[in-house]
């Protein structure tokens, strides 16, 4: 039974949905990370919020993890490049809260524009200062939003519908969806010289850690106001409180803070900054979305093979899990038996061709090409799998290519795998028979029909009589006994291949007998 550990506060809905599923549970919050470290090894998921950081040390220890699940949508908190370099699969739920956070940053604006928290204190204390709270509308206001993605539309549609005026700042964002959007495309400069209110919406990456800077601050309007809801870090907090002491900003609005929990900061003396503490995605509808979306994607991969908004790895859907997986099985054995053919004399691997004929053409390409790099960088690599091996063959320099056609040939379906070394290209093709099981029919061009087997051994010859009898033999008085024995030629008296499953390992020094033989070029083991 596989077996998930719930780390953070999750709506209970999560635990019911693992349950359910079959999947063994056990929820512990409020670990240390010396705690964590001590029992993650148990487990096979991981699901968390933001209070559990998923750090190369707790990775280093977590032999048994498949998957980390973040019931919300930044994994900050998450090392997601050791992760992937583990094959540990990571993944969020981009849609469950986006809503609530939308509707968190609208919230801000209001409370910004008529002073709601500062008002809700002077009448509390009896003061009834009417005058002291003088308001902006928003109606006819320009909103700057920085990043236009699933929060920042949501912000936008919300905001036209206020009568505001929208322009968006976002390099990815393209010119027919900021007209579906209805908000006008702005550059940063435009978006800061023109906006009376400035919302964020981007992940903290390279490209937007204080995207608000000291200098960005000093090309905004007098009197703007500032609302973050996405990330701490995206705003200079130093510079933001320069900003609002002198006037320049008439208020900020934050969510989120460099350093979390914000439990002091000089920003909290201002009058004019309205603070919650990361409650963008704190409503019970939210909560109960991600909860429920979290559970259900990490058993679907744990129990089905899926895969849904992971960032490391290609989806599978749930409907197509199981047409997939048995030409993953076949693209891993076929990219295995293409790594183990590639000798260390013919260099390093520069290309790698996955050509899909026929049936399988039809089919999503991307987790087959991961099932193919994880088969053929395993016998060279430690720890290879789907999740790492594209990342591993880019590290590597590996061109990646792919090719399908509906065509087919002498198989209804077919997967080839074309490997280029410095010194050439091999490639071997298979499909699928009876009831998904894999079968080699190509290698290097000349037509064979094999079972792929745990031991082989693969031997290429010229084809000229003696072979056989001379290879058989040795094999018998060493004690190998051939399970299967499979030939091919590329035409009579050229070159031809032996394919041979053998029943246990073939020794060292039975190898070198065979490839001492007369007519033997190349012969190699082969482990499936
Ligand atoms: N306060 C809270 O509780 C919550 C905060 N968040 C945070 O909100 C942020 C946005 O989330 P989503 O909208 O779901 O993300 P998203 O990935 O859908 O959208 C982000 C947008 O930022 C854009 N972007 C990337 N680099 C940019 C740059 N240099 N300049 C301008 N735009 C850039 C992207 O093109 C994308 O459209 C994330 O940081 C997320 O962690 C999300 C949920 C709750
Ligand atoms: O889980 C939370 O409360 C924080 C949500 C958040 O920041 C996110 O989803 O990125």
């Amino acid at each position: 039974m596989v077996k998930v550990l719930i780390s953070d506060k999750l709506s209970p809905a999560a635990i019911e949905i693992f349950k359910e599923r079959g999947v063994e549970v056990d929820v512990k919050t409020g670990l240390t990370p010396a705690e964590l470290r001590e029992i993650i090894g148990q487990y096979d998921g991981l699901a968390i919020r933001s209070a559990t950081k998923v750090t190369k040390e707790v990775l280093d220890v977590a032999t048994n993890l498949k998957v980390v699940g973040r019931a919300g949508i930044g994994v900050d908190n998450v090392d997601v490049k050791n992760a992937t370099s583990r094959g540990v699969v990571v993944m969020n739920t981009p849609n469950g809260n986006a809503i609530t956070t939308a509707e968190h940053a609208i919230a801000m604006m209001f409370a910004l524009a008529r002073q709601l928290p500062e008002a809700t204190a002077s009448t509390k204390a009896g003061k009834w200062e009417k005058n002291r709270f003088m308001g902006v509308e928003v109606t006819g206001k320009i909103l700057g939003l920085i990043g236009c993605g699933n929060i920042g539309s949501i912000v936008a549609d919300r905001a036209v519908g206020l009568k505001m005026k929208v322009l968006a700042y976002d390099p990815y964002l393209t010119e027919a969806r900021a007209v579906e959007l209805g908000v006008e495309k702005a550059d940063l400069d435009t978006v800061l010289a023109k906006a009376d209110f400035i919302t964020l919406h981007t992940p903290l990456i390279e490209a937007t850690r204080n995207i608000i800077s000291r200098e960005a601050l000093a090309k905004t309007k007098k009197g703007v106001r500032i609302i973050n809801c996405a990330r701490g870090g995206l705003v200079d907090e130093a510079a933001l409180y320069d900003a609002l002491k002198s006037g320049h900003v008439a208020g900020a609005a934050l969510d989120v803070f460099e350093v979390e929990p914000a439990k002091e900061s000089p920003l909290f003396e201002l009058e004019n900054v309205v603070c919650t503490p990361h409650l963008g995605a704190s409503t019970n509808e939210a909560q109960e979305n991600v909860a429920l979306q979290v559970a259900e994607q990490i058993s679907d991969f744990l129990l089905t093979g899926s895969v849904t908004n992971a960032l490391n790895m290609p989806s599978v859907t749930a409907e197509e899990a199981p047409r997939l997986r048995p030409y993953m099985d076949l693209c891993r054995l076929l990219g295995a038996f293409a790594g183990q053919m590639t000798r260390a004399q013919d260099g390093e691997i520069k290309k790698v061709l996955v050509e899909y004929e026929g049936a399988v053409a039809k089919l999503n390409h991307r987790p087959l090409n991961a099932a193919a790099l994880a088969g053929l960088l395993g016998p060279v690599m430690e720890g290879v799998n789907m999740v790492n091996a594209p990342v591993l063959a880019r590290d590597h320099g590996i061109e990646v290519a792919e090719a399908s056609t509906d065509r087919t040939g002498d198989y209804q379906t077919l997967v080839r795998i074309s490997v280029t070394t410095e010194k050439g290209t091999r490639a071997v093709a298979g499909t699928l028979i009876g009831n998904g099981r894999p079968r080699l029919v190509e290698i290097k061009g000349i037509k064979v029909e094999a079972d792929f087997a745990p031991h082989m051994l693969y031997v290429t010859n010229k084809d000229k009589p003696g072979f056989i009898g001379r290879f058989g033999t040795l094999l018998a008085e060493a004690g190998v006994n051939i399970a299967t024995f499979h030939l091919g030629r590329a035409a009579e008296g050229e070159d031809a291949i032996c394919l041979v499953s053998t029943d246990g390992e073939t020794p060292d020094a039975v190898l070198a007998q065979v490839r001492a033989l007369p007519l033997v070029m190349q012969a190699t083991t082969l482990a499936f």
